[in-house]
């Protein structure tokens, strides 16, 4: 192989001895490639050179780095435009760019390895053909939307060409990534190979397609995907089906996902310049929204925690071996993220054996399921199930480096479970609670080495949700800090670091939401009323539902210990002790505010007529509240008021250190209560809606309600110095 464009490029050019040239894209001091609109000079130069090379008849185009193909645009470029046509002119140079690499003359084929995401797999997707390694680091996808953008450098024209309009759309419309066997099954990729023989294989591509032959395989569609993706009536019908869906899953609140859908169909209907056109004009226009701004947000924040380890400068220790105490739902979830995120042997602990059973079965049940759904091989399954281990006594304890407990709320037993692990273990292990509500210092209070003792509160199912609170003590050693925080991040968590007070962060000011919305209720408001007004605001889940969800009993139970910790402001709605009374536990007794069990199902005569029944209200619960109910206020007014109680509270866990920043407060928000992700968490919110304004709406509650909507100082001061949280 030869080289020759010069080596401070980020596009090298080099030939092979069968006049295959190869491009190689290493972007210097980028640990990622990204792609840069000053990089457009460099890749003309180096086209230009492969033109002008007369022995050169085909083309790969591959990564020099061994983390990814590339990444994307650079999103901290299109952050720094400061206006939509700066940005189109950005959408532009890529969309040329990627033109120029479809029209070569010569075939051009991409050898994936490694992430090939937003501007990356649309460069890839201009190649005439594409080979990816079978590697799991290699995934192949259009996330824009999830930064409130869209793919705008031919995304949108031409992965329906590839993968078809359905597949497209859903692709686009979530930013699914597809791994290399999915991306081959799609028709997004040609082959699937070992990484050793990617060059091998995309340069036999090369050659086959210098000789007129095929590479791509056409393959045969059923008749119904036929007429939608192939006819006008289909293609509309499935655009139509398509935005309904959007509408009903963002409420409108992401702008994104409905661009998407004009820019496919407009270059659907009326051609791919057309389609480019408006791509390049909408991913401006996108780009200056606050949305997009909030969710840009996101990616930097997560991308800069991913970094930090708790403490700076303290290194954390490996660790090797996890034990679980308590197999219960939370249990049972831990030693799961532990044996297949972490890949850390996990013993478990519980005093009965169906404890233990079901444990076994919350990670037995998850594998199964993507077994039979063919992403995972059965041997992995049974690999990462050897890793878990348990019994009723402390056997195989006395080398875990960290213990997570799951045990009852009850501070007793936690006190006596410190003692255990240090009387089991060895004198580095780290006793890590899970307590939702009980100080941490409590649970440390008897220990012997309170400097290993931690919070690690994880959220409910832990498989699926992505945040857990580190909750260190003024005891707690800084390396028992960063040991935490590392194996939480290596069990695919983001952890954030908070203060031991009750409720820690995210329960307590998710208490005084909830709270809000008992009281809201209590005035007669339709509990669907309340959950809607949520849910357009942006709530995955209205409060009531939640409520239903996480447990009344709970959700009371934790009321009452932040009315203990922090007084009248949390004072229990009536509401929350009537339902008490009531024995009304939410789903878990299938007596809630909504109704469930067999009653929830639909009647014969529901399905004879395909009547839908949808989540209903238990109207009974009215009665046991003493109300009639009756809607006074608007969806809007129902959310405001809820919402503000929140945010004052963020703001009051910021001032007192609950939380180290607002970036912090807003992940934690976002991550563990599906805070809507358009505002960016509730810090950024406030600061979109001027601090001033929110003291302002403070002010006018807390005259029609009562002291609990006063204003905090952090507010009050930051209004009148006009400042903002970032
Ligand atoms: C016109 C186009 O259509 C518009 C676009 O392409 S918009 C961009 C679309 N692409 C994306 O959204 C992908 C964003 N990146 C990611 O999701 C993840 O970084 C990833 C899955 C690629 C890798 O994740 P992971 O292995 O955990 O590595 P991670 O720490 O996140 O990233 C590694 C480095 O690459 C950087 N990086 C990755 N993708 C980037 C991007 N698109 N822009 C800027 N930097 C990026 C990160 O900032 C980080 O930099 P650092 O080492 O200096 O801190």
């Amino acid at each position: 192989m030869t080289t020759e464009s010069n080596n401070t490029s980020a596009f090298i050019l080099s030939t092979l001895e069968n006049g295959i040239g190869v491009i190689t894209i290493d972007v210097p001091n980028e640990s990622m490639n990204v792609l840069k609109a000053e990089f457009a000079e460099q890749i003309n130069a180096v086209f230009a050179e492969v033109e002008s090379n007369t022995h050169v008849s085909g083309l790969i185009i591959t990564s020099g780095k061994s983390n990814s193909f590339v990444a994307g645009a650079d999103v901290s470029m299109l952050d720094a435009c400061e206006s939509a046509e700066e940005v189109r002119a950005i959408a532009k140079i890529g969309q040329e760019l990627f033109d120029k690499i479809e029209n070569m003359k010569m075939p051009v084929v991409a050898a994936i390895h490694g992430p090939a995401l937003g501007g990356g797999l649309e460069l890839a997707m201009a190649c005439h053909a594409r080979v990816v390694s079978d590697d799991n680091k290699t995934v192949l996808g259009l996330p824009e939307v999830q930064l409130g953008l869209l793919p705008g450098s031919g995304g949108t024209q031409r992965l329906p060409k590839l993968v078809g309009l359905q597949k497209a759309l859903d692709m686009m419309l979530t930013g699914k990534q597809l791994r290399a066997k999915q991306a081959v099954k799609a028709g997004l990729a040609e082959d699937m190979v070992p990484q050793s023989i990617l060059m091998d294989t995309a340069a036999e591509m090369v050659d086959a397609m210098r000789h007129g032959k095929k590479v791509r395989k056409t393959k045969k569609k059923p008749m119904m995907a036929k007429f939608l993706e192939n006819t006008s009536v289909g293609q509309n019908i499935v655009f139509d089906q398509a935005k309904k869906q959007v509408m009903r899953q963002t409420k409108g609140n992401y702008p994104a996902p409905l661009r998407i859908i004009e820019c496919i169909r407009t270059g659907v209907s009326k051609g791919t310049k057309k389609g480019l056109e408006i791509e390049a004009q909408r991913f401006s226009e996108l780009c200056m929204t606050p949305e997009s701004k909030a969710l840009r947000g996101l990616f930097f924040a997560t991308t800069e925690m991913k970094k930090e380890n708790g403490v700076a400068g303290v290194e954390p220790k490996k660790v090797k071996k996890a034990g679980v105490l308590g197999g219960g739902l939370m249990g049972g979830g831990i030693a799961f993220v532990t044996v297949t995120k972490a890949g850390v042997p996990a013993r478990i602990k519980d005093i009965a054996q169906e404890g233990i059973r079901n444990a076994f079965k919350y990670s037995y049940d998850i594998l199964n399921k993507k077994v039979k759904r063919r992403f995972m091989r059965k041997s992995e399954m049974q690999k990462q199930l050897g890793m878990l281990s348990a019994g009723t006594d402390f056997v195989g304890f006395k080398d875990a480096d960290i213990i997570v407990e799951a045990v009852f709320e009850d501070l007793n037993l936690k006190q006596r479970m410190v003692a255990d692990i240090e009387e089991n273990c060895n004198e580095s292990t780290i006793f890590a609670s899970n307590t939702s509500s009980l100080p941490i210092k409590n649970i440390a209070e008897k220990a012997a080495r309170p400097e290993n003792v931690i919070g690690l509160h994880y959220f409910s199912p832990v498989d699926k949700m992505p945040l857990v609170e580190v909750i260190a003590t003024e005891k707690t050693s800084d390396e028992t800090i960063s040991t935490t925080v590392e194996f939480a991040r290596r069990q695919g968590k983001t952890p954030i670091v908070v203060k031991d007070e009750a409720g820690f962060f995210v329960n307590r000011i998710l208490g005084l939401y909830m709270n809000e919305a008992a009281n809201v209720v209590m005035e007669g408001e339709p509990v669907e009323k309340i959950d809607k007004a949520l849910v357009k605001f942006g709530f995955p889940v209205g409060p009531m539902t939640l409520l239903d969800e996480v447990g009344i009993d709970v959700g009371s139970k934790v009321a009452g210990i932040l009315y203990d910790a922090f007084g009248e402001r949390f004072a229990l709605p009536t509401a929350m002790d009537k339902l008490t009374k009531d024995e009304r536990k939410g789903k878990k007794n299938q007596k809630g505010f909504y109704v469930y069990g067999k009653a929830a199902k639909p009647t014969l005569m529901d399905k004879l007529t395909f009547k839908k029944k949808g989540k209903q209200v238990d109207e009974s619960v009215y009665r046991v509240l003493g109300v009639s109910p009756k809607t006074t206020m608007s969806e809007e007014a129902i959310a405001e008021r809820c919402v503000v109680q929140l945010l004052n509270e963020a703001a009051r866990c910021l001032d007192a250190g609950i939380v180290r920043n607002p970036r912090d407060g807003d992940i934690g928000m976002i991550f563990g209560t599906g805070y809507p992700p358009f505002q960016g968490g509730p810090f950024r919110y406030m600061d979109s809606m001027g601090i001033a304004t929110l003291v302002e709406k403070l002010e006018g509650y807390e005259a029609k309600h009562g002291d609990r909507f006063a204003p905090c100082d952090l507010l009050k001061s930051m209004a009148k110095e006009n400042k903002t949280f970032y």
